[in-house]
């Protein structure tokens, strides 16, 4: 439908006010500085008193038969950030490829997908039992929920529907226990169809990329992302969601809660290899766990999610950029993965 003259300049008049609203709230590069302190302080302190545990157990739901990467590359950042214990909650036919990737990380095939292709399993009573009319997949995660500090949600789920709604229950469960979610990739495809499975809910932070971003945004908003006003979009998707922290990953990363907004250009390099988002998600979920648990006076009223989100960005771009610097063009994201401790070191143990 045309609009009017005057209905269009009412609408381009309430754009500028509201890009001129949010740009006096961006976070200007001279305060990158500042809220990397900020990330310094929610860092727990290493303790010989502390128990195994005690620094994070982060569960990553993801992998499929398709993808076995992409969960392994946040399950093993989490554990290299910091966590004690990482677990991996995927598809039975994705289970022994990543085990065999790593022996660090803690392995459940409980997720299952349309038709059975779910090799050494499909077959078996553990598969039957998951059966798309069984909530089991559902009950396996939840058995372990009350043992997990974050769960990050969706690196290499594929978008099988039957697996999918495995995934929403799995949300809503850690809903109710108030457990912090990191959701990305396909998990991000799961809330573009459903956003009220984390409207509102203040331990969720949405972790786009571009594609990612639109399609969550036409979702939401029910128009086209404005690519010249970047600020002012996720600023509104996070307040349309009812303030779901967004980071919208990219040359710079938009970060925002719907009230601030955050910009991250920590000098990465030129280099896109697949599963560096990954990197990133994992990451965040052992940083949001940490901010949460030093609360805001650490993050000196700032949201602790924000924080959180802003440390995982910088380190994610830090990698990015002392792995080029000695693999160039053939860096890869096991080659940033490498770099993980000592971008830690330089960013926040300075
Ligand atoms: N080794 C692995 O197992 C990996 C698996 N991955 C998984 O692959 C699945 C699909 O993820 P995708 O990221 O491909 O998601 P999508 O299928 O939504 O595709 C994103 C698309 O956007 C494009 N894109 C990205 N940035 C862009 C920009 N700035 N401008 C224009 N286009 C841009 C990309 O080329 C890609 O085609 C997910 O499950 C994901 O986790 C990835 O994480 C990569 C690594
Ligand atoms: N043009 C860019 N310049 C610099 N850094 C970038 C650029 N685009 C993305 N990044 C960084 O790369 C990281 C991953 O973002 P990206 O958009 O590649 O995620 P993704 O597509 O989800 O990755 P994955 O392949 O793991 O799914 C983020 O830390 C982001 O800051
Ligand atoms: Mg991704």
């Amino acid at each position: 439908m045309a609009l009017s003259p005057r209905c269009g300049a009412i609408r381009a008049c309430r754009r500028v006010l509201e890009r001129a609203f949010s740009l006096r709230k961006v976070h200007s590069i001279k305060d990158m500085e500042n809220t990397l302190q900020l990330v310094r302080n929610i860092i727990p302190p290493l303790s010989s008193t502390k128990h195994k545990g005690q620094d994070g157990r982060i569960g990553v739901v993801g992998g499929c038969q398709e993808y076995t990467g992409a969960p392994y590359f946040a399950a093993i950042s989490a554990l290299k950030v910091g966590a004690d214990l990482s677990h991996v909650f995927c598809a039975s036919a994705a289970a022994p490829v990543i085990k065999a990737y790593s022996p660090e990380l803690i392995v459940h095939p409980v997720l299952f997908a349309e038709g059975g292709n779910e090799g050494p399993l499909s077959s078996n009573k553990t598969f039957r039992a998951l059966s798309s009319d069984s909530p089991s997949a559902v009950d396996e995660v939840e058995k372990w929920l009350p043992r997990l500090h974050a769960l990050v949600v969706g690196p290499g789920l594929g978008r099988d529907d039957v697996l999918l709604r495995n995934v929403q229950g799995i949300l809503e469960a850690s809903k109710a226990r108030d457990i912090p979610v990191v959701i990305d990739a396909d998990g991000l495809w799961l809330v573009a169809q459903q956003p009220a499975l984390i409207q509102g809910y203040q331990k969720a932070v949405l972790t786009p990329n571009h594609m990612e971003f639109s399609r969550l945004y036409d979702a939401v908003l029910r128009g086209p992302v404005d690519s010249d006003d970047r600020h002012g979009s996720v600023l509104r998707l996070s307040q349309a969601l009812g303030n779901v922290t967004v980071v919208q990953k990219g040359e710079r990363d938009i970060l925002s809660n719907g009230q601030q907004v955050l910009v991250c250009s920590q000098e990465g390099s030129s280099r896109r290899c697949g599963g560096q988002g990954d990197l990133l998600s994992g990451s965040l979920g052992v940083l949001v766990h940490w901010a949460l648990l030093a609360g805001p006076e650490k993050t000196n009223g700032s949201s602790p999610l924000l924080v959180a989100a802003f440390g995982a960005c910088s380190l994610t771009r830090q990698c990015n950029h002392q792995a080029f610097q000695k693999h160039g063009r053939s860096t890869t994201t096991s080659d940033m993965i490498a770099e993980v401790g000592a971008a830690f070191r330089k960013l926040f143990e300075t």
